[in-house]
């Protein structure tokens, strides 16, 4: 079990701190490539599995480390008991210790202990297989057509109604599959309680031939409920007979009982469980709306993918383990050099919601601030995750990066192949001079003296115009190239995201898996809605949001 002690007792973490006071000035990266020649090879790793296009390579050679530095950081992971920790995940050991429950998204790829898979003893593991059977037949109906609505047209249209977890890895993963996807089912998503959400989406679509998917684990989160009942009336208003329900409304959820509530009935349901966390559920009964895209072997082939990277991850030396070694660089700007961020940008079209669904998957689980053991953190925990596709971004946010005044650790995605070849490639490998051009100008920047020597004459006139264009470089990167964007690749990159979390949230001590700061938000608002009514309702707030719920009040038609 994580040691839940806050991080600052490791020894190791004493020495990080002394590390970077002592050495920041000779973790220059020019001054560290000069001086080792071997430096790439030294600090990049290649993660490949049995499927042969599906590989990793993590390069994290320009980084501000050396080798002392490195193993400090892997004495930290191991004073903190990271490996032991990750067995425990597998193991099924309730490390989610507020909510006294398992942690085990690894299980819903696990293929049977007969095949390979890993031994994991918790109730509800060996159901996983029966609903993976449940969505294979459900999606293949769907998409062969023999499934009908209550008109026994096929369905054209599947709407997921979810939100957090039960919507932005389907979100995610459809868009990033998308050149695997049946393009004449179109998927549409529908997430935010505004009601514009879900009335652009019904305009897309016919009652005869739409499918609609209600996503919730909880089946109690107030904006999916809100929409799929929406959604129903509509439904209703044209189908009229409830019997119609059950061609066109399926559920997924952990939560028979609110399922069958709502009117859809258990055989229309496909089932997870408690120790599956939302923003980990993309695996889980929680991807239909992925499997009814991509088709069910494509979805099989993502969870083959991130099974893969369990076992990389489970099985590794932490020195050669790639989700530790981003999780523990990321640690060394994060509660060493200050850094505030982290930017993931991806050099592929198809991944440009990768860093929207981590802005979950990461601050969900490490924005935390005590520990395990109840203590307040006096350290660094998760960082801000942003980012977008390149090369967009080089557009709109690089110049901050580049010559701003924060550090800002960046990790680079990039497929070696494109699903899109056109134009004769041209298109890929101009995207992919801009994605090793960019960490490369990050790390090495420009001098004075090459400023001087581009300008000419014009330098001696404009010293201003000299500083403008000076880059400082230094900027850590990681660089991450994948063989092509498959659902195994897919699978793999996300486990690799997944596992890092997890291994920073281990080291900080916290719990990774709650989310209770999502709760206090939820309390008020519903407090509120009951005030909304009448001025005199309004009781109990601040002058400022009484005065904000007021003037609504006054000036609503
Ligand atoms: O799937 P549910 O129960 O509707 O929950 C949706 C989301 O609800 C949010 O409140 C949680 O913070 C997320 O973690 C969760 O994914």
């Amino acid at each position: 079990m994580s040691t839940g002690k806050p991080a600052t007792q490791y020894k190791a973490w004493k020495k990080l701190q002394e590390l970077h006071s002592s050495k920041q000035s000779q973790l220059v990266l020019k001054e560290l490539f000069n001086s080792d020649s071997k430096r790439f090879s030294t600090y990049s790793k290649e993660f490949k599995a049995s499927s042969p296009d599906v590989s990793i390579l993590l390069d994290y050679s320009k980084n501000l480390i050396d080798e002392e530095v490195l193993s400090t950081l892997f004495n930290l992971a191991r004073e903190a008991s990271v490996e032991l920790f990750r067995d425990d995940m597998f193991a099924g050991k309730h490390i989610n210790t507020s909510e006294d429950r398992a942690v085990l998204h690894v299980a819903l790829r696990n293929p049977p202990a007969d095949q390979g898979g890993f031994k994991i003893n918790e109730a509800g593991v060996d159901e996983v297989h029966g609903v993976l059977q449940h969505i294979k037949e459900f999606s293949e109906s769907v998409r062969s057509g023999s499934w009908k609505g209550y008109t026994g047209k096929p369905i054209d249209t599947v709407v997921n109604i979810g939100i957090g977890g039960s919507d932005l890895g389907p979100v995610m993963v459809c868009e990033a599959l998308k050149h695997y996807s049946k393009r004449d089912l179109k998927s549409y998503f529908v997430s935010n309680i505004d009601g514009t959400d879900l009335a652009e989406v019904l305009k897309l679509c016919n009652t005869e031939t739409t499918l609609f998917i209600v996503a919730s684990k909880t089946f109690t989160t107030q904006e999916t409920i809100t929409n799929a009942e929406s959604a129903k009336a509509w439904f209703l208003e044209k189908a009229k007979d409830q019997a119609h329900v059950a061609k066109h409304f399926v559920a997924l959820s952990t939560n028979a009982k609110a399922v069958t509530a709502f009117g859809i009935s258990e055989s229309n349901m496909f089932a997870f469980w408690d120790w599956v966390g939302g923003r980990y559920s993309l695996w889980s009964a929680i991807g239909l709306s992925i499997a009814l895209s991509i088709g069910y072997d494509n979805f099989q082939e993502l969870l083959n993918g991130a099974h893969e990277l369990d076992k990389h991850f489970k099985t590794a030396p932490l020195e050669e383990n790639l989700p530790v070694i981003l999780a523990l660089v990321g640690i060394w700007y994060n509660d060493f050099y200050g850094a505030q961020t982290q930017a993931l940008l991806p050099y592929d079209q198809y991944l440009k919601k990768f860093a929207d669904y981590f802005q979950q998957g990461d601050m969900e689980s490490n924005g935390k601030s005590v520990t395990k053991d109840g203590s307040r953190v006096d350290y660094e925990t998760g960082p801000i995750i942003w980012g977008q596709s390149g090369t967009n971004g080089q557009h709109a946010f690089y110049q901050l990066i580049h010559q701003g005044t924060k550090l800002i650790p960046a990790d680079f995605l990039a497929p070696v192949e494109t699903l899109n070849p056109i134009s004769g490639g041209k298109h890929h490998e101009i995207l992919l001079s801009n994605f090793f051009a960019q960490p490369e100008a990050l790390a090495f920047g420009k001098t004075e003296q090459e400023v001087r020597e581009e300008l000419g004459p014009e330098a001696s006139k404009n010293a201003a115009l000299v500083k403008s264009k000076i880059f400082e470089g230094n900027k850590p990167t990681n660089s991450i190239l994948f063989q092509k964007l498959t659902p195994g690749t897919l699978g793999a990159l996300v486990a690799l995201y997944e596992h890092k979390i997890h291994v920073q949230g281990a080291i900080w001590g916290i719990n990774s898996y709650d989310q209770m700061g999502v709760e206090l938000g939820k309390v008020l608002a519903k407090n509120i809605l009951k005030q909304l009514g009448n001025e005199t309702d309004v009781k109990g707030h601040d002058s400022s949001t009484t005065g904000l719920i007021h003037y609504y009040q006054k000036n609503r038609k």
